[in-house]
């Protein structure tokens, strides 16, 4: 099986497109990638950024679709409106799943995604997004309101929902709590949430890139959506939990640890 990930480059290997790889591995799923943007990055920060021209985003594509049987796609890092019209305009051509990680801000506050963007990622991305799945402050840029109860968290997902992107995922890892949930928003009108212990570790760069690579893979894997979701919660959870101790700010995660170690997810149909 084959995935694809169109997303940026962390040099430090805990983000972006080297996590993504990484994580298609471990599940079994052949990793291929359209790079949008270089970071010179480490733990420590985002020192600076590279662009990629939009027509050679524009070039990995075609040469991607013109030779692999690619079965599912994310998108993590686009940057600028006009790489995020670029992949929108192809992935709308191919008839595969796509996971819209709307990466926007590194955990150092580095800018991955410019201002103007938002309005296009609403515009001409999340129309095409087969699954979205944003961070509370992502899902407050994008559905244009502050996320403080349950509640707010599902009128944004409708908000997203109702801008094209068919089932959300609403992580919960920038809430406070002793426990790391997960509110997920099917197509078909279900709700569950998954829940894990939340870690108290500072090595959790990555954790949304590695989290919807998981769930990438799957699809990619024929997995059903949910199923997919839930595993790629076992899996960045089993990676948070087993920290290689690499970098001397916010670490990367353990891609390895999901085929080493057993790890529960607590999943709660609302
Ligand atoms: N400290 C933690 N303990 C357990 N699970 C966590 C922790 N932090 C995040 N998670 C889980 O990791 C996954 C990714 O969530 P998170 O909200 O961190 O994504 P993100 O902010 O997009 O990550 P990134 O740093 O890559 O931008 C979610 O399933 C979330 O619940
Ligand atoms: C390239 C890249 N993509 C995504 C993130 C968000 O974790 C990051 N820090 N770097």
């Amino acid at each position: 099986m084959i995935a694809l990930t169109i997303a940026g480059s962390d040099s430090g290997g805990g983000a972006g497109i080297q996590a993504d790889l990484k994580t298609f591995q471990e599940l079994g799923v052949f990793g291929t990638s359209a790079i949008t943007a270089l970071t010179a990055q480490n733990t420590l920060g985002v020192h600076d950024i590279m662009a990629a021209e939009p027509a050679f985003v524009a070039a990995q594509l075609h040469a991607l679709f013109e030779d692999f049987e690619i079965t599912a796609a994310k998108t993590g890092m686009l940057f600028s409106p006009a790489i995020i019209d670029v992949v929108a305009a192809t992935m709308q051509q191919q008839h595969i799943p796509l996971v819209v990680d709307p990466v926007m801000i590194a955990k150092g506050g580095a800018t991955l995604l410019a201002q103007q963007a938002v309005q296009t990622m609403k515009e001409v991305l999340l129309p095409v997004a087969t699954v979205c799945t944003p961070n509370i402050p992502e899902a407050e840029v994008l559905a244009g309101m502050t996320i403080t109860t349950a509640s707010d968290v599902a009128q944004a997902a409708q908000r997203l929902m109702a801008l094209g992107a068919k089932n959300i995922v609403m992580k919960g890892g920038h809430l406070s709590g002793v426990d790391a949930v997960d509110t997920v928003f099917l197509e078909d009108g279900s709700v569950f949430t998954m829940t894990t212990p939340r870690i108290d570790t500072k090595a959790t760069h990555g954790t949304g890139c590695t989290f919807s690579a998981a769930i990438t893979a799957g699809l990619a894997n024929g997995q059903e959506l949910k199923e997919a979701i839930i595993e790629a919660k076992r899996f960045i959870q089993a990676a948070i939990v087993h920290p290689l101790g690499i970098g001397h700010g916010h670490g990367p995660t353990n891609h390895f640890a999901y085929n080493r170690y057993d790890c529960e997810v607590f999943v709660d149909e609302a």
